[in-house]
């Protein structure tokens, strides 16, 4: 057994949804013991009792070793590594309730893909002011939970400013189908996750208006360069950008109507209505994100064109049309 498989033996996932649910899976297919956590005691009673959670991921078969709790305190008891997996605009106040549960030390893996509506601030950073004495890092990467939950391959990135940390983590979470690579630039794999989120609504609402192929390719590259920009004005590399936290993660949820993200835009594309639809993290991130680049001075036409869609404010043909409009200049990519 390696250092990492020792050191890191007891994993609690926080949240008991589609994503929390996987990584739970694929921590159990790396030889850990795993202690899930969800808020809905029903939920975690299924997951013990019937070996599934229909509601967030239905057709996946538990392992009988994947305990659920719906209590904090048990799901963290003895945890040598905390992956928190509860919606971006939740993590704050997760993390203040995990607190007092928390084993002093223990470092803790912020796997949800926004930015914090009210303070512009990526989850790490709500998480230092929530924890400061705990070691942070994140995850992120082209990954499906379906997938996940599957086994079937899929490669991420591991992120903690202490280089060390992040590959000591990337190790114990790696799994025989789950390939973990490690950075110390958090801020750059945080933003990288944050904002394809909301390029993928504006890619789905193209795909749902039936602009053809062409346009959706348009909007992936374009929308690229807008995401490296604001992600490097927000502490980020942009060869981080590059890389499966940023363009790969952009590539999936562009071009699968598996992304609930995609699948939100795309509905709103076909003027169909968006209640009942599962989480699209991109919806809150957006007006903050356009928020961000305006501060920093960077131009975000595609992030601007998603807000006013979303805010109802124009319609996909005529956001089509002012993107169409914009003065004619030279491909500038960086
Ligand atoms: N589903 C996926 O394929 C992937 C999701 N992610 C990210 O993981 C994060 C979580 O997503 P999913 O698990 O897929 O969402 P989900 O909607 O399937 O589940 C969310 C879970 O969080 C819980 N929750 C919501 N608000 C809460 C609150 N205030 N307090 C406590 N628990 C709360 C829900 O009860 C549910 O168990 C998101 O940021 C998402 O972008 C990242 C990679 C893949
Ligand atoms: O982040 C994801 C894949 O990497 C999941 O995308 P959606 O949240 O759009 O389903």
């Amino acid at each position: 057994m390696s250092l990492a498989e020792t050191k890191r033996k007891r994993v609690a996932v926080l949240g008991g949804g589609a994503w929390g649910t996987a990584l739970a899976v694929s921590a159990h297919h790396g030889g850990r013991d795993v202690r899930l956590w969800a808020r809905d005691p029903v939920l975690a009673d299924e997951i013990n009792r019937h070996r599934t959670n229909r509601r967030y991921l239905a057709d996946v078969v538990l392992p009988p070793e994947l305990k659920a709790f719906a209590s904090l305190g048990d799901a963290l008891k003895d945890a040598s590594l905390v992956l928190s997996v509860v919606p971006a605009q939740a993590t704050r106040a997760v993390l203040a309730e995990a607190s007092g549960d928390l084993p002093a030390g223990v470092p803790v893996v912020l796997c949800a893909k926004g930015i914090e509506r009210e303070t512009g601030k990526l989850v790490s950073e709500l998480a230092a002011e929530t924890l400061p004495n705990t070691p942070l890092a994140a995850l992120s990467g082209p990954s499906f939970a379906a997938d996940v939950a599957r086994g079937l391959p899929t490669a991420v990135t591991v992120a903690s400013a202490d280089a060390d940390l992040a590959q000591d983590l990337a190790e114990a979470l790696s799994a025989p189908a789950f390939r973990c690579y490690s950075t110390d630039d958090l801020a750059g794999v945080e933003a990288g996750g944050a904002l394809k989120n909301v390029l993928a609504i504006a890619v789905g609402a193209a795909a749902g208006a039936d602009l053809g192929a062409s346009a959706r390719a348009a909007l992936v590259t374009r929308g690229f360069v807008e995401l490296r920009r604001l992600g490097v004005a927000l502490g980020g590399r942009a060869d981080t950008l590059m890389g499966l936290s940023g363009l790969g993660d952009l590539i999936l949820t562009c071009s699968s109507e598996q992304s609930r993200n995609f699948t939100y835009g795309a509905t709103l594309g076909r003027g169909g209505p968006t209640i009942g639809l599962k989480l699209a993290e991109g919806v809150a991130t957006a007006s903050i994100a356009a928020e961000l680049a305006k501060r920093h001075g960077i131009e975000t036409p595609i992030i601007d064109a998603t807000v006013a869609l979303l805010a109802g404010e124009s319609s996909v043909g005529e956001l089509v049309g002012s993107l169409m409009a914009r003065p004619v200049k030279p491909e500038d990519h960086i």
